[in-house]
């Protein structure tokens, strides 16, 4: 008899995706066991009608998976990376990061409009502090207004002329075969993705071997480098408050490059710079990036931010 492995996930399709394509990696490379997706909804899932900006709790996506896991009711968690906070609860630990889809945001617009032939005062929706303040950065016409859901819920509004574009990832929209729906890949020079954006992550028990050989497999060196500088960028940056930062990185030869940026919430302040490393320190580059932006202006950004 086979081992069976149940792999825990969210319910949305996108999650069903990757817990689906996790299985058939894992699967090829430990065909010894044989593996169940569990579904499991999270409080994420249910808030449907609040701004997630402001309900401003952490983990919302991951919490009820972790409980199941630190129960024993499944054996590993797939994530999102840019869903999962930066602190794990204890005992649990991310067992791998596999290879990265492309982490950049994709401008879904009527009539298949690019940003810079969006109209003046062109209506964007969008909940994520994030894209809405680079994007009031990029056009300060624009009107961002709230727009939540699952990417269908999100696609169908548009659809339905409530605004005029949405910013979604690429990551996202390609996974659920909607790139024909994509009107621009927006630049990184205009808006850095969030942190662990386009990676799916898995996470398991500490100590649990058979499962970490298992995942560890799947493992992706250049990409777990690169999630981990942008997520250590975010840890020494974030102090408990709801703060729009992006941030990017890619190794190339063992070289580590990680864009980072910190704007206010009307993007009228924006720091931004990058830097380079060793890859195998990507936790320091990230570390050093945060020091250095907010240095030059993502402390008074913050401390703005929390009233102070
Ligand atoms: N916050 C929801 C979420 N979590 C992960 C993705 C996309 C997939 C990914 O980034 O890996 C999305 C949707 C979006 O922001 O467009």
């Amino acid at each position: 008899m086979k081992r069976q492995i149940i792999v825990g996930t969210r319910e949305s399709r996108l999650a069903m995706w990757q817990a689906c394509w996790v299985v058939e990696r894992l699967t090829e490379a430990n065909p010894e066991c044989s593996y169940r997706i569990a579904g499991i909804r999270t409080q994420g899932d249910n808030i449907l009608d609040v701004a997630l900006s402001k309900i401003g709790d952490k983990g919302l996506f991951t919490k009820e998976l972790e409980y199941a896991l630190l129960r024993g009711q499944i054996d590993m968690a797939v994530h999102s990376m840019k869903d999962v906070p930066t602190e794990l609860p204890e005992g649990l630990s991310i067992g791998a990061i596999c290879e990265r889809e492309y982490p950049g945001d994709v401008l879904i617009a009527r009539d298949g409009m690019k940003l810079w032939e969006l109209p003046t005062g062109a209506v964007i929706g969008t909940s994520s502090l994030r894209r809405c303040a680079q994007l009031l950065n990029y056009r300060a016409d624009f009107k961002m207004t709230d727009l939540r859901g699952n990417v269908q819920t999100r696609l169908k509004k548009l659809d339905e002329a409530k605004f005029d574009a949405t910013v979604l990832a690429y990551a996202g929209i390609h996974r659920l075969g909607l790139d024909d729906r994509i009107s621009q890949i927006i630049p990184f020079e205009i808006c850095l993705p969030a942190v662990g954006q386009g990676s799916v992550g898995i996470e398991i028990r500490d100590g649990d071997k058979d499962i970490q050989a298992l995942v560890g497999k799947i493992d992706h060196l250049a990409t777990r480098q690169a999630v981990s500088a942008e997520r250590a960028f975010l840890k020494k940056l974030e102090g408990g408050c709801q703060v729009p930062i992006g941030a990017h990185a890619a190794v190339k030869d063992n070289c580590l490059r990680l864009d980072g940026v910190v704007a206010s919430l009307d993007g009228k302040q924006l720091v931004r710079s990058y830097l380079e490393g060793d890859a195998a320190k990507a936790a320091e580059i990230g570390a050093k990036l945060a020091d250095r932006l907010f240095c030059t202006g993502a402390g008074e950004i913050l401390r703005e931010m929390r009233g102070e």
